[in-house]
């Protein structure tokens, strides 16, 4: 039997990759920047399984470009880049790779909290501009011991956040659509979206995005905080107005905002909220360790072969498919 032709987004590790060549005739775009369109749609005209990339809009007019296209596979855990119904249309599994980014996700977002907290990342810039005199003249942070922690979607990587902040001392508030025994179970209240904003002196927001949570945070949202408040989001960018963000730190109506995630990625670097000194963002890397990224590649890699094969994926959104 010949080689199934693939076409790959993104780098994977050279096992991986080895693995894959075993049984796939490969083209790989491993540029960090996003492939041509065009490029993209005549390298899939033939393929018959696709590791797309979160920058890839995987939608109808892709799809009618790749007849032969039996199976999607992304190392990630959201999808927002992907329509799942156009998949299901053609009865395409799309695989994610859930849960093994939990730790190093909310390592990063905790890391993110404690930092804003701490000022760590103010004290360093403080230290290499020569500021620091004495003792006494340093940057001050707030405690987190007996604070609250409002998480606005606890799912899998919430959960892992709100223990870490438990061994900090802090409450935790949480919003979801429902509540669910297994974060009450966690010692987490559930609490309406409108009390979790008000009465939290952390927010931390992990909704996927979708047209429900699209700028879920806009001014009202901002202008309900407590003016201490400090807000992280490690979702997706456009779960944030970003200019509400801006006239709310600009305004001093919460204290700091953290973000891993930005809209657009990347921010441009002339962007007027980076000027400002009560916020810190990073690239985008809540899942970016060598041992986290080795086990998302190893499980988009054993999605897409299963797709492939005609298996069941270990991890498939759109697991309807299969009836
Ligand atoms: N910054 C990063 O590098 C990084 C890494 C991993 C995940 N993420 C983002 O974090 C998101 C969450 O990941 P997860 O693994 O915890 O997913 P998850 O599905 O386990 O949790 C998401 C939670 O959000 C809740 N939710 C969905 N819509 C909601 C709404 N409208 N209002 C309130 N709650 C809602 C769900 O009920 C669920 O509990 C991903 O979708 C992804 O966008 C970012
Ligand atoms: O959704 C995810 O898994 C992260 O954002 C990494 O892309």
């Amino acid at each position: 039997m010949g080689k199934y032709k693939i076409v790959v987004i993104g780098q994977l590790n050279k096992d991986l990759m080895n693995q894959l060549e075993q049984k796939c005739e490969i083209k790989v775009w491993s540029s960090p920047q996003k492939i041509p369109r065009d490029t993209l749609l005549s390298w899939l005209s033939d393929a018959e399984g696709f590791i797309s990339r979160g920058d890839v809009v995987v939608n109808g007019e892709l799809l009618s470009k790749a007849p032969k296209l039996r199976v999607i596979a992304q190392a990630s855990v959201g999808y927002d880049n992907v329509d799942i119904d156009a998949c299901m249309s053609r009865s395409i599994p799309f695989g994610n790779t859930p849960e093994v980014l939990n730790e190093a996700t909310a390592d990063l977002i905790y890391g993110l909290l404690i930092s804003s907290a701490r000022r760590i990342h103010e004290g360093f810039e403080y230290v290499k501009d020569g500021k620091w005199e004495s003792p006494f003249n340093i940057p001050m942070g707030v405690d987190l011991y007996e604070k609250t922690l409002g998480i606005i979607g606890m799912g899998n990587i919430g959960r892992r956040v709100a223990v870490r902040a438990q061994a900090s001392g802090m409450n935790i508030l949480y919003h979801n659509r429902k509540e669910s025994v297994a974060n009450n179970e966690l010692n987490c209240k559930y609490e309406t979206f409108e009390n979790v904003l008000k009465q939290s002196d952390f927010i931390i927001v992990l909704v996927p995005l979708s047209n429900q949570t699209k700028k879920l945070f806009k001014k009202t949202e901002f202008e309900i905080m407590k003016q201490t408040a400090y807000f992280i989001n490690a979702s997706r960018g456009a779960v944030v107005d970003t200019n509400a963000l801006y006239q709310a730190l600009v305004n001093k109506e919460i204290a700091y905002a953290a973000l891993d995630v930005t809209d657009p990625e990347p921010i441009q670097s002339d962007h007027p909220i980076l000027k400002l000194n009560n916020i810190l963002i990073t690239p985008h890397i809540g899942s970016a360790t060598t041992e986290t990224r080795y086990k998302m590649g190893q499980l988009t890699v054993e999605n897409l072969l299963a797709g492939l094969e005609s298996k069941k994926m270990p991890s498939c959104v759109n697991k309807t498919v299969y009836n």
